[in-house]
């Protein structure tokens, strides 16, 4: 099969789709791997080490497009990217198209077979492409809100661990899933006082049990939001509900309760984010202030530590790439009804009924277009 590896565009973003590694394995099975030139720059994998690998390099982008059958990503195709993608073509990359319209509709329009990273499952339960960069993010989360927390960066001037005879910050995660339990970790680490508030008993006595009582978890009512609201110096948003829009579960008129100089980090803002007051930001502007409360929003955290996530990010999804590019998509899918909900959309028709929801379109079964 004919795989391309276009370098990404958004704003800061160093990752790429494929380390060299990734691209011998599927070389050695008989594929084409086509690599846009200086795609893995930013990730430290120089185009040599491709060509070593086996793979052949292109420098112009719209041939790459076009000449593929598969196309390799990580983040959400940027709107020149759409109009790239074409009716037979397949997209295989992060997508979170419950928090974008306009993605949405361009890539009902492309006509092409388009696979999320993020809405495929495995056996416990758990979203197996998705967490090795939410393992990142969520640590990331504690070094962002540490230095969010900062004087010159608006924040409160407050040291997360404080100082013998100065109380360490309060530090509240609500969601106790992957990026939850990561931040919850860092946030310990560092000496800070940790509360995490889930919606799931199971996961709770998890992070209970594994962490001896020195976090504390709490269950996420309203009531438990509202404490951790006025009690806290960092706020880290984690939760989700997989492929739907996130909950709002901090309101505007609940950051008058805040603290000046507390922080917000919300990590759920790929999903839309789950403070009404979240927009997305960049690495190269990540953070803003509303009422005295410092937001960090940035949709594609990993990024910023690219190759440490480009090689856990082909670490996961290299198994689905292989099933994809040896079977075909329909086969691929049709196997393994683990990769089947990864399906978003497939010519015109949106597969994922939480994208569907979100935007009042009709859904179809994934199962209905495998065979
Ligand atoms: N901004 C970025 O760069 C990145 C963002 N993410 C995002 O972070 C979010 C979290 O991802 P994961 O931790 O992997 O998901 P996960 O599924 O492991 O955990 C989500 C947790 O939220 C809990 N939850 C749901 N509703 C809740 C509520 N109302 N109150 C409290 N808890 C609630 C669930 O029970 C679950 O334990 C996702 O939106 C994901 O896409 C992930 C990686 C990078
Ligand atoms: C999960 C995601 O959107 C990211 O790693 O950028
Ligand atoms: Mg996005």
């Amino acid at each position: 099969m004919k795989i391309a590896i276009p370098k990404e565009i958004k704003n800061h973003e160093y990752r790429v789709a494929l380390t060299p590694t990734g691209a011998r394995e599927l070389v050695a099975r008989g594929h084409r791997v086509t690599v846009q030139a200086g795609a893995g720059e930013g990730a430290g994998f120089p185009d040599a080490d491709y060509r070593a690998a086996g793979a052949e390099l292109e420098a112009e982008v719209a041939r790459l497009w076009a000449e593929a059958e598969l196309i390799l990503k990580v983040k959400e195709p940027q709107p020149e990217e759409v109009e790239r993608l074409s009716a037979g073509q397949t997209l295989f990359t992060y997508l979170h198209l419950a928090a974008e319209e306009a993605l949405t509709r361009g890539l009902m329009q492309s006509g092409a077979t388009c696979i999320a990273y993020e809405t495929i499952t495995d056996r416990q339960g758990g979203l197996p492409l998705l967490a090795p960069m939410s393992t990142v993010a969520g640590r990331m989360a504690i070094q962002a809100g540490a230095h969010s927390l900062e004087k010159a960066q608006g924040g409160a001037g407050i040291l997360l661990p404080g100082v013998p005879g100065v109380a360490p910050a309060r530090v509240a995660v609500i969601g106790g899933g992957v990026v939850g339990e990561n931040a919850a970790r860092m946030a310990l680490g560092l000496g800070a006082e940790v509360t995490v508030l889930d919606k799931s008993i199971p996961r709770l006595e998890t992070l209970d049990d594994r962490y001896q009582g020195r976090m504390k978890t709490v269950f996420s009512t309203a009531d438990a939001i509202d404490e951790v609201v006025r009690e806290s110096d960092l706020i880290v948003g984690a939760v989700l509900i997989p492929g739907a829009a996130a909950p709002k579960l901090i309101t505007r008129a609940m950051l008058a309760d805040m603290r000046p100089g507390s922080v917000l980090v919300d990590v759920a803002i790929d999903q839309g984010g789950c403070f009404e007051t979240s927009r997305p930001t960049t690495h190269a502007e990540p953070t803003y202030v509303v009422d005295e409360v410092v937001h960090y929003c940035v949709a594609n955290m990993p990024g910023a530590v690219a190759r440490t996530s480009t090689q856990a990010l082909t670490n996961a999804t290299l198994p689905f790439v292989i099933a994809l590019a040896d079977k075909g998509w329909q086969r691929a899918l049709a196997d393994d009804p683990h990769f089947l909900p990864g399906l978003n959309v497939h010519q015109g028709r949106v597969t994922y009924a939480a994208v569907a929801e979100a935007f009042g379109l009709e859904s179809i079964d994934p199962a209905s277009v495998v065979g």
